[in-house]
């Protein structure tokens, strides 16, 4: 086997390695003014652009020296294995939805698919009008529409923050909270078990576990995460992703922050991402509103919970820095809101210092710049429409470790 590189990540600065991401593709032709709320977008992408801004955004971290892992390659190298294509179709089809009759003829027409097919099948979905010719006519297929979906595609798959996150050299499938997202978790779950490039990886978590959404997980530094708590990530998530990574020596502290339950901050990344080991851009308000609990192992497998604290503070003494420092989002505050709206705050850092952003958001770019920040921008028109930026479009697979000297 080809040297690969070792998979591992504690931090959100360490030198970006080898990300994950997924180039959109059919799935998103699915999204129709109908559907795209329930499927989590807020307009209709122009899916070729989607795909340019996408590939633009790849090539720029390939100009890095980064390693761009597609999902549909390594889903469809997955489904190669005899038993990841079973645990495909077992997750493609829903019996409630169904009906028996439907369930079992979609199944084994699905047993019988090449890989790549299957594959297409579990990102894109398929509709009752898609579905292979069947003897016996079902009341489901009759009732239906005929574009209604017997399998619902995927188009949030483009936020591959979300399904996973790797903790240390552990990976965490996402218990994922929206229906809409529900089957990435066993797209993820396949691909982690089944690709050759995984075999032997540790898992943190559980895929089944209360809601834990990779957008809401930062890694603070070595040891400390903070877990934003909110539409997606639940306070039964953040509690029991605690207890697993303290269990598996992955952490000593957990922030859980709570963060308002509206479409704009579905995720903790949306209003604060790292971009510097010591330096953080944020939404002005909050920067002022953002309070923590902080997790620490207590005496007998027990939590220690204290506060709330305000957050800066409590994330300061957790990753024992003087100050994390705060680059806002804008001055005047309707740039503000509009600028976290399209994804200001949700920077990718390939190094300490060095962030991907999307270019539309002219005056955070500006800030980050003041502050000696260095800024890839990307456009991201079309990606956009998902509410989504260059941090929830990517999942570090490795980073290196931040070295002393860059602190
Ligand atoms: N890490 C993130 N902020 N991800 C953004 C995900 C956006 C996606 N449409 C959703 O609503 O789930």
């Amino acid at each position: 086997m080809e040297d690969t590189i070792t998979p591992g990540v504690d931090s959100e600065v360490g030198p970006l390695r080898s990300v994950l991401l997924h180039r959109p593709g059919n799935e998103l032709k699915r999204l129709t003014p109908r559907n795209n709320d329930q499927l989590l977008f807020d307009s209709i992408p122009w899916v070729d652009r989607a795909q340019q801004e996408h590939d633009a955004f790849a090539g720029v971290l390939k100009g890095r020296d980064v390693e761009v892992l597609l999902l549909a390659d390594l889903l469809c190298e997955s489904l190669r294995d005899a038993r990841a294509h079973a645990a495909g179709v077992h997750a493609a089809v829903d019996d409630r939805r169904l009906g028996t009759e439907l369930a079992d003829s979609l199944r084994s027409h699905l047993s019988g698919l090449d890989a790549p097919v299957l594959g297409e099948v579990l990102m894109s979905g398929m509709t009752f009008e898609e579905l292979p010719a069947s003897e016996g006519a079902s009341l489901v297929r009759k009732m239906h529409h005929p574009h209604d979906f017997a399998v619902d595609p995927l188009p949030n798959l483009l936020f591959t923050r979300d399904s996973s996150a790797w903790i240390g050299d552990r990976v965490a499938v996402s218990s994922l909270a929206m229906p809409a997202r529900r089957r990435e978790t066993a797209l993820l779950d396949l691909i982690y078990a089944y690709h050759p490039r995984f075999q032997g990886t540790a898992r943190a978590y559980g895929a089944h576990s209360a809601p834990v959404e990779g957008g809401d997980v930062l890694l603070l530094a070595p040891g400390v995460l903070a877990v934003g708590v909110g539409e997606r990530t639940t306070a039964a998530g953040a509690e029991s992703l605690a207890r697993s990574v303290f269990a598996d020596g992955l952490a000593h502290t957990v922030l859980a922050v709570p963060i308002v339950q509206t479409r704009a901050t579905m995720h903790l990344d949306t209003v604060c991402t790292m971009v510097g080991p010591d330096s953080v851009v944020m939404y002005p308000l909050a920067r002022d509103s953002l309070v923590a609990y902080t997790l620490r192992p207590g005496d007998n497998d027990t939590l220690r919970v204290d506060g709330p604290a305000p957050f800066l503070s409590a994330a300061a003494e957790a990753m024992g820095i003087d100050r994390l420092h705060v680059i806002d989002t804008g001055l005047d505050p309707v740039t503000a809101e509009r600028e976290q709206w399209d994804d200001g705050n949700n920077t990718l850092a390939l190094a300490p210092g060095v962030v991907v952003g999307y270019e539309r958001n002219m005056e955070t770019n500006a800030r980050l710049e003041e502050a000696g920040i260095e800024v890839l921008r990307i456009a991201g028109s079309e990606l956009g429409s998902g509410r989504g930026g260059p941090r929830c479009m990517s999942c570090p697979i490795a980073r290196d470790p931040i070295s002393p000297a860059t602190h």
